[in-house]
């Protein structure tokens, strides 16, 4: 069994329903009426132990909601969950010591206590033993350069130094699994780079981990795989590359021509393609959307008009599909060579 596997995982929130203006919010005073809304909508999900999944979709696709129902907060409204076989909204306390969790905008320190007695509480309600304690905090030191931070009250650190703290807080019962909710955010790029590299060590150390990011580089330097949610629905579920090669759209080829070439010659030749001489007579660059245009049309198109010495095609740059995913962009991109590619094609042409 996967060490989280949850079956159409669903949450409905009841929100009020309401006419605008203080005509509407009286009338709902008297008579209220409500909407179901589905923040997760039957998601399917395993992760197996030791993989690194980064949950990524535009503001209110359901990423926090479905992180508060794999970690108990929420009961799920239908579907089943279960994280390292137990049920985390029922077997709280099982659960409770499986996972960790850490929310980069909030912190789970107590505010006017050092550093070591929130650790040190820690340990009591985890129950740990002296020595695991002791050797958990070295581990911990070692990663995250804690010892510093231990005597400090956690309402005079700064950002990342709470951060380190936080991380230490979450990890210090060495879960099985940690679920962080952009756990970059706001940090200086030394700090940042520090934190991917410990949760890089803390993949190596076999923890799971799970996280949401607006942030590529925490993408691209701690995850394998990446699942992407719209609307409170999967979209995608696999490797990094596999998500460049199903969504990135524009693709971009340069040539080197045996003799030189007008663009508009060529231009002719490739209609809805963009072809911009390059830095000498005989470059050109050709710019085609993926999904209309195979690389082979292009090279047979231009051959039709030049010999060819050179070609060198442009890899897609994850960036730009990430940057899709969070303009909430992606949801109109169909799988490629689908009948919807097809319907989609035919739509814009008209
Ligand atoms: N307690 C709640 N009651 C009603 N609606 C809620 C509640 N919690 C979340 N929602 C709604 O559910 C949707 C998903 O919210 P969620 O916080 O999971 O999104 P998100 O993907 O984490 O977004 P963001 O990137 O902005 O944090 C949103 O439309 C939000 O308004």
């Amino acid at each position: 069994m996967s060490l989280v596997e949850a079956r159409g995982l669903t949450k409905i929130f009841r929100r009020p329903e309401k006419d605008p203006g203080l005509r509407g919010s009286l009338k709902h005073l008297v008579q209220r009426r409500f909407k179901d809304f589905r923040a997760v909508d039957g998601i399917d999900l395993s992760i197996e132990a030791g993989e690194s999944v980064a949950y990524v979709g535009p503001n209110g696709a359901g990423k926090s909601t479905t992180i508060k129902l794999l970690t108990g907060i929420l009961v799920p409204t239908a579907g089943t969950v279960r994280v390292a076989g137990a049920e985390p909204h029922t077997d709280r306390v099982v659960n409770a010591r499986n996972i960790g969790v850490l929310f980069g905008q909030r912190t789970q320190l107590w505010w006017d206590l050092p550093v070591r007695e929130s650790l040190g509480l820690l340990r009591d309600m985890y129950d740990l033993s002296p020595a695991f304690y002791k050797q958990r905090l070295e581990r911990l030191d070692e990663v995250l350069g804690l010892a510093d931070l231990l005597p400090v009250v956690a309402r005079k650190l700064s950002l990342g130094q709470r951060m380190r703290a936080d991380l230490a807080a979450a990890l210090l019962h060495q879960p099985k699994i940690v679920y962080l909710d952009e756990p970059t955010i706001g940090l200086d790029i030394s700090v940042k780079d520090r934190v991917r590299q410990f949760l890089r060590e803390l993949r190596e150390d076999g923890t799971t981990l799970m996280l949401t990011t607006h942030d590529l580089g925490d993408i691209e330097d701690v995850c394998e795989r990446i699942v992407i949610i719209d609307e409170g629905r999967k979209i995608f579920d696999g490797p990094l590359a596999q998500m460049k090669d199903r969504f990135a759209r524009v693709r971009r080829m340069r040539l080197q021509l045996a003799e030189p070439t007008p663009v508009e010659k060529l231009a002719e030749r490739l209609p809805d393609v963009e072809v911009v001489a390059g830095d000498s007579p005989t470059e050109v660059t050709v710019t085609f959307d993926r999904f209309t245009h195979t690389a082979g049309q292009i090279i047979a198109g231009v051959l039709d008009v030049v010999e060819v010495g050179e070609l060198h095609l442009d890899e897609p740059a994850i960036e730009d599909v990430v940057r899709k995913v969070y303009a909430g962009e992606l949801l109109r991109i169909p799988e490629p060579g689908s009948a919807h590619a097809a319907d989609e094609r035919s739509r814009e042409k008209a």
